[in-house]
């Protein structure tokens, strides 16, 4: 039976890479003899164009009957000035908790070919590999109340996580960090946030059911720090949400480009939203030269952790290796060989695939 994906292009470059990603995955549907089928539906700000709100209850529907769902990216210039409820990024809050995506898994490896095109000294970048997971439903971005206050001169956002939000995010780290080389690296505010002390009594806590994990604990500032200066000294990173938005960016650093990360959202069940962890780019959209490599390593992602399909998911990640091998890059990238455009990019990969 076919498998059921609802694409959600959404805003600025979010269109371009998902034709990408569209085009790779009618190449693994040729390659392993399996049928998807698309349904495209709104979010972000389409959705605000096009339904006056970021997130239609017809696209919640869409994505809650699907097997996979991958998102491009929402946001830009254009809404950034209406009001909260209807900002695009509310349509992507909005999916990750209706559909309880709480574990994000956001991967950096250094493909080879990108050991130069990182601003850091080669020997600290090459065979850094990664993995950030984030929480992604609770913390800052969810907690209540929000809002003005005292005539608009006092400001109240809330940090709020229950016990069980914790664990289960900890679970997750524990159990990529089993998969991996075993190092867990928690990272918090224990000095000064009091959810951060009780992040870091339950990671005390489910480590012991751990015991082959090394667990170390790290404050984000250090932890911000050290990512740039020693980046192989980690393994896998569990932190909060906030946390986990500014160090994945930051760690965009060591390949060189936030172009080329992707990322799992996943929930308790096997349904999972699949996206690049960079936004809309409204400063290169609509001109064609978008790296694709974020959103085509979501593809394989999706392949991996939802459809069951690791072995289309290693096409996919031996064909990006191959073309950046090989010299080929979007401008995004600092590195000798050919540029390409996003349409030439997502030819040379699927390419490639051919060939695997
Ligand atoms: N998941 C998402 O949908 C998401 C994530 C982050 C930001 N946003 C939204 O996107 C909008 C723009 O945010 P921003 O400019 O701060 O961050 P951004 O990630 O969109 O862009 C930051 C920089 O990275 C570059 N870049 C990003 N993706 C690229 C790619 N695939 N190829 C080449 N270059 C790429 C951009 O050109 C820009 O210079 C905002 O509205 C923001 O809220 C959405
Ligand atoms: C657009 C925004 C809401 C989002 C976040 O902060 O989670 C983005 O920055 C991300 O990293 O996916
Ligand atoms: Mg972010």
């Amino acid at each position: 039976m076919a498998k059921k994906i609802v694409l959600l292009p959404g805003d600025g470059i979010g269109p371009e890479i998902m034709e990408s990603a569209v085009r790779v995955m009618d190449q693994i549907s040729k390659s392993f003899n399996v049928t998807f089928s698309y349904e495209t539906a709104d979010i972000g700000g389409v959705a605000v164009d096009n339904h006056h709100t970021p997130l239609p209850q017809t696209t919640i529907e869409a994505c809650k009957n699907a097997d996979s769902i991958l998102l491009g990216a929402v946001g830009g210039p254009k809404w950034d000035n209406i009001e909260v409820s209807k900002r695009p990024e509310q349509g992507l809050l909005g999916i990750r908790k209706a559909l309880n995506l709480f574990a994000n898994l956001r991967p950096i490896r250094v493909y080879k070919p990108l050991v130069h095109a990182s601003p850091l000294k080669s020997d600290r970048v090459e065979g850094a590999d990664i993995l950030i997971v984030r929480e992604l439903t609770g913390g800052l971005y969810f907690g209540t109340p929000r809002e003005r206050r005292d005539n608009g001169n006092t400001v109240v956002d809330t940090l709020q996580y229950t016990r069980e939000e914790i664990k289960r995010i900890m679970h997750i780290g524990f159990q990529s960090a089993m998969g991996r080389s075993k190092k867990l690296t928690s990272v918090d505010k224990a000095n000064v946030l009091e959810s951060s002390r009780m992040w870091r009594e339950i990671a005390e806590e489910v480590s012991k059911e751990y015991k082959e994990v090394e667990l170390e604990h790290l404050l984000v500032d250090a932890a911000a720090m050290k990512l740039i200066t020693e980046p192989k000294s980690f393994d896998t990173i569990v932190t909060e949400n906030l946390f986990g938005d500014i160090l994945s960016d930051e760690a965009s650093i060591i390949p060189g480009t936030i172009g080329v990360l992707a990322s799992a959202s996943l929930n308790d069940k096997s349904l999972g939203l699949f996206e690049p962890i960079h936004g809309s780019a409204p400063d290169i959209a609509g001109k064609g030269i978008a790296n694709p490599i974020s959103m085509i390593l979501s593809v394989a992602m999706m392949l991996q952790h939802s459809l069951s399909m690791p072995k289309a998911a290693e096409v996919i990640e031996k064909s990006v290796e191959r073309a950046l091998d090989e010299g080929y890059h979007t401008g995004d990238l600092d590195m000798d060989g050919k540029v390409l455009n996003t349409v030439e990019m997502t030819d040379k990969i699927i390419e490639f695939m051919r060939e695997e």
